[in-house]
């Protein structure tokens, strides 16, 4: 059983996320959700439709590794199915970043086949990147209702391709992850750095 002291750092790591990506515009009107494992077997994750620029403990419950609600009359996020598949394929993974920016919205409606970032310095705050000098490809997936379809249809792409740091849905938003909640909040700050300024070019060289 996870320890109870993991739960509280963890909620209290995403409550910060949540105030600081609420601050920037990147989780408008309850959009959005986050969460974190607690062991191999729960995970930590924001309850639905709340507001997560305002969350408390309240906001948050206990997930096993299916989805399945371990925090009885708690109703986890829509989108739960999106972050255990994630958990599921990548055992060091500990926290799963989901936000709905204005630049991320955009620029996957404007790029439906998927989003190309190369030349930025900032790209070396994702892993395994260590120049600015890298093609990455930001798959960006239809939006669906649907979400354990959905959930399918990113975990059949992440098998026949090297898997992405990150994708987007269509004018829906960006999903991202990392080791810990420190890391997949970096991640979410480098993405969407990265995808307003790639928005700004394409304005700029229009
Ligand atoms: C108001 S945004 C629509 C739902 C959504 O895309 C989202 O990220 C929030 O859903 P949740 O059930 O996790 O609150
Ligand atoms: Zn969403």
């Amino acid at each position: 059983m996870f320890r109870t002291e993991d739960l509280g750092a963890r909620t209290e790591e995403l409550i910060r996320a949540g105030r600081f990506f609420f601050e920037r515009g990147w989780v408008p009107a309850t959009a959005g959700n986050f969460s974190a494992r607690l062991d191999e077997r729960h995970l930590v994750i924001t309850a639905s439709g709340r507001h997560k620029g305002e969350l408390d403990a309240e906001g948050f419950l206990v997930v096993g590794q299916e989805g399945e609600v371990l925090s009885p009359g708690r109703k986890p996020s829509a989108e739960t199915a999106l972050h255990v598949m994630l958990y599921r394929r990548e055992p060091s993974l500990g926290a799963v970043l989901h936000t709905h920016s204005r630049s991320a919205t955009l620029l996957s409606r404007l790029s439906p086949g998927g989003v190309v970032l190369e030349g930025y310095e900032v790209l070396k705050a994702l892993p395994g990147v260590d120049t600015h000098a890298v093609r990455l490809e930001v798959p960006v997936f239809p939006n669906d209702q649907d979400i354990p379809r959905l959930a399918a249809h990113v975990e059949h792409y992440f098998r026949e391709h090297p898997e992405p740091r990150g994708y987007l849905i269509e004018g829906h938003g960006l999903y991202t992850w990392g080791r810990t909640v420190g890391d997949a909040r970096r991640h979410v700050e480098a993405f969407e750095f990265l995808f307003e300024c790639e928005l700004e070019l394409r304005r700029l060289t229009r």
